[in-house]
């Protein structure tokens, strides 16, 4: 048997797709990887929530698994919406990086400098900033983690606000010059994991051997929460909405929420529950969210992409 993998071309999707591959190699199961172009990886002077259509990095990747041509694509747990064309599942999620954001730059930097200029473009994160940096400017560095890091060197901006889990995985550790802190800047759903998606009608063989190879339990149940949060939130990746689940001996511990783009407003929450409660604490905790001021602040942010 073959497993034949599809992903999207960048270095970190690569290093995704090998790491997949090794796993699977650890089993001795072959697999071969096909590399595939994606709207997102193509439109790259827009920013993402411009592109609009939620999957602009999965919609060619899930043809080729619906036709047949790959069985699995890698992808990163993060970028997947929370809900999947019919037909298409999340099988299994590797064990997550750590999952917090950090700051890269060649030179160091200072949070409290009046002239800071920020590359980033995902709403979360202006949004936090806008709340907890006001002063700091952002600009939209879109690209691979290579070429972003270069248009920062010719002056597009003084730092990169990334997820660590990508620039760990690059190796490009000795440019991080701030870790955030992971209570006070909750990260997005999915962050630092690897998550394999397939269409219906896979084998249940293959299935249960790409689970043994990649799936990682206990991430499973922290992810499953966090995206049945992030699926009643109704938020891709151009909405302000963070959410994160971690565990503790029995306990299953969920925080989610949102923020307004000007970071004035923020509701969140924390939930506990049992291992076995996590898809209904994060429903639970979606819907208190959106009835204590989350609607009002969506509403807003979707009349303001519109325009
Ligand atoms: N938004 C793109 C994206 N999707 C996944 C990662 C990083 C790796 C991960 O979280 O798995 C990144 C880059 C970033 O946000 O810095």
């Amino acid at each position: 048997m073959k497993i034949r993998i599809g992903t999207r071309g960048s270095k970190l999707a690569l290093w995704q797709a090998y790491f997949v591959q090794d796993r699977l190699k650890e089993l001795g199961v072959d697999s071969e990887i096909v590399k595939i172009e994606t709207k997102g990886d193509k439109i790259l002077n827009v920013t993402i929530s411009k592109i609009g259509s939620k999957g602009v990095f999965t919609e060619e990747i899930e043809e080729k698994l619906k036709n047949g041509e790959i069985d699995i694509a890698v992808h990163s747990a993060k970028d997947m919406p929370s809900t999947l064309p019919e037909g298409f599942e999340l099988i299994a999620f590797s064990e997550r990086e750590k999952e917090h954001d950090v700051l890269v730059s060649h030179k160091s930097i200072d949070l409290n400098q009046k002239d800071l200029v920020l590359g980033t473009s995902s709403t979360r994160r202006i949004a936090c900033l806008h709340k907890h940096f006001p002063h700091v400017k952002t600009v939209p560095v879109r690209g691979n983690l290579q070429t972003r890091i270069q248009k920062m060197k010719d002056g597009a901006c003084d730092a990169l606000w990334l997820a660590y889990a990508g620039v760990h995985r690059m190796e490009f550790d000795h440019m991080v010059v701030h870790e955030f802190d992971l209570e006070e800047f909750v990260p997005a759903v999915g962050q630092g994991s690897v998550a394999i998606e397939v269409y219906t009608g896979i084998s249940e063989e293959k299935k249960e051997l790409i689970r043994k190879a990649v799936n990682d339990d206990t991430t499973e149940t922290i992810l499953l929460a966090e995206r049945a949060f992030l699926k009643v939130m109704n938020g891709g990746c151009s909405i302000p909405v963070y959410g994160r689940a971690t565990i503790e001996g029995n306990t299953l511990s969920l925080t989610g929420g949102i923020i307004s783009l000007d970071g004035k407003r923020e509701v969140a929450k924390t939930c506990n529950t049992t291992l076995d409660g996590g898809l209904k604490a994060g429903e639970t905790l979606a819907h208190y969210i959106l009835e204590n001021g989350g609607k009002e602040i969506l509403e807003e942010i979707r009349k303001e992409q519109a325009e």
